[in-house]
């Protein structure tokens, strides 16, 4: 079970952190924000408890174990939850182990953004042939997509090969492009439901398809969910971790800290902080409240890599602006560890030998997390006792819980992007997209350009 610490979050471990008296006042509040998104009943909870989902994935498993290589062309909510799945339940080399070392699970690679130089490299690595491509999208218009759709595809069709026996869309079950192709050419196309925004679609076949071709136990990923869920919805807050994450980013909100830095220290878990990354960014970073004001809201997150961003952020974390709070991700036991032999006997670097990678990494989260707390700059842990699915099913909810949270006590709505949308419309009308012709952005004064 995944565990939270959130003790230096508060005053007297943090100067300037919650008092109690603020906690006291402010749990009202948070109670009535979870009694809220319960009875709102949004889409990503309706997910998890639609066995369907899980039973679309489990009817197609023996085709997909089929092939040899899974290529997920997404972007954003299409493709972060299941990067941040591969990367936290696969090995760092899996792509390299053959398939009887993968048990007969498949390699797996991601065309997301459209940088030419990444997707050639991608495509040189797969046979098309042993090859399924799982083009993923809410929307079923977004460009990068629907780019690396017809890339793929024409690489199929190149080869002579029939584009419905090596293409799997997932998207919208009514509206978009793909769900179009998908009824005129028979392509399978997996459903993402329609109240289910994209950054919070990882539990449906968005996350789960990529999840299960590289032999993640899918039901323990949505067990964890679930019952990560039954803690969510109760309204004592000192016992919902969604609650109390809400609660504290809220307070310290309050006090001038914005910037919410996640810090996992953990290879295998860095792509969780991505992930979050848009899901804390586009949920709560809004121009209009619930009542239409402009309140320019929103709490900006940032990644940061334990031990390595010690070395690079902590200067600034420690002594810079005090408009942080740091989401340290802690994991208990590694599924591997490395013993530094006894080499040198000089002091200053004795000490090391004996001791085991994972200690001088779980020393030094301490060593952070007391030194900032010492400084006034407060912080919470997160703690995954090992790497496994059933926990980071847990942790999707809980941080796809409180961002509801957070936009009910924000007072904004966290489930629609509207900034996203005119940045798009010039991208169609300078690509010459039809319709899109009059979209105005108006040529800078030329200042300083220097050619
Ligand atoms: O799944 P889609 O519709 O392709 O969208 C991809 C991403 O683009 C966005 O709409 C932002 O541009 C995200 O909200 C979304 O996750």
């Amino acid at each position: 079970m995944l565990r939270f610490d959130f003790s230096f979050m508060f005053e007297p471990n943090v100067k300037g952190g919650i008092t109690e008296e603020e906690f006291e006042e402010c749990k009202p509040l948070v109670a009535k924000a979870v009694d809220a998104v319960v009875k709102s009943r949004p889409g990503f909870v309706k997910v998890i408890l639609d066995r369907s989902h899980m039973d679309a994935i489990e009817d197609i498993n023996q085709w997909v174990l089929s092939f040899n290589n899974l290529v997920v062309i997404g972007i954003g909510g299409s493709s972060l939850g299941a990067v941040a799945l591969v990367n936290a339940l696969t090995p760092p080399d899996w792509n390299y182990l053959s398939k009887q070392e993968r048990k007969g699970y498949l390699r797996i690679f991601f065309l997301e953004n459209v940088d030419p130089d990444q997707t050639a490299a991608v495509l040189d690595e797969i046979d098309p042939r042993e090859t399924l491509f799982a083009v993923i999208s809410k929307s079923g218009s977004t460009a990068e997509c629907l780019a690396h759709y017809q890339i793929v595809r024409g690489l199929l069709q190149i080869r002579g090969l029939k584009p419905s026996n090596h293409i799997v869309f997932i998207t919208d079950p009514k509206k978009g492009f793909l769900r179009k192709i998908a009824s005129e050419e028979k392509i399978l196309a997996l459903e993402i439901p329609p109240d289910l925004g994209g950054r919070f679609s990882v539990l449906s076949p968005v996350g789960l398809l990529p999840a299960s071709a590289i032999g993640v136990d899918v039901k323990a990923l949505i067990d964890g969910a679930r019952d990560a869920y039954v803690k969510c919805s109760d309204l004592k807050v000192e016992a919902n971790p969604a609650a109390m994450i809400a609660l504290c980013h809220y307070l310290h909100k309050k006090k001038g800290r914005t910037i919410t830095v996640m810090m996992p220290y953990s290879n295998r878990l860095y792509s969780l902080a991505d992930w979050f990354r848009q899901l804390w960014a586009e949920s709560l970073g809004k121009k209009y409240s619930l009542s239409g004001e402009v309140v320019n809201e929103g709490l900006t997150p940032v990644k940061a890599l334990g031990v390595v961003d010690q070395h690079s952020q902590l200067q600034l974390y420690m002594e810079g602006p005090d408009d942080k709070t740091i989401t340290f991700i802690e994991v208990e036991k590694f599924d591997r560890d490395v013993l530094i032999p006894s080499i040198h006997t000089e002091e200053e670097i004795s000490y090391l030998g004996g001791k085991k990678l994972a200690d001088l990494l779980k020393s030094e989260l301490i060593g952070t997390e007391r030194s900032l707390a010492a400084n006034g700059r407060p912080s919470m842990r997160v703690i995954f006792p090992t790497i496994n699915a059933y926990d980071i099913g847990q942790f999707f909810m809980y941080y796809e819980f409180a961002t509801a949270l957070m936009g009910q006590l924000l007072n904004i709505n966290p489930y629609d992007q509207p900034g996203v949308e005119l940045g798009k419309q010039i991208t169609y009308s300078l690509m010459g997209r039809k319709n899109y012709e009059h979209i105005q952005f108006p040529e800078p004064v030329k200042r300083v350009v220097i050619d």
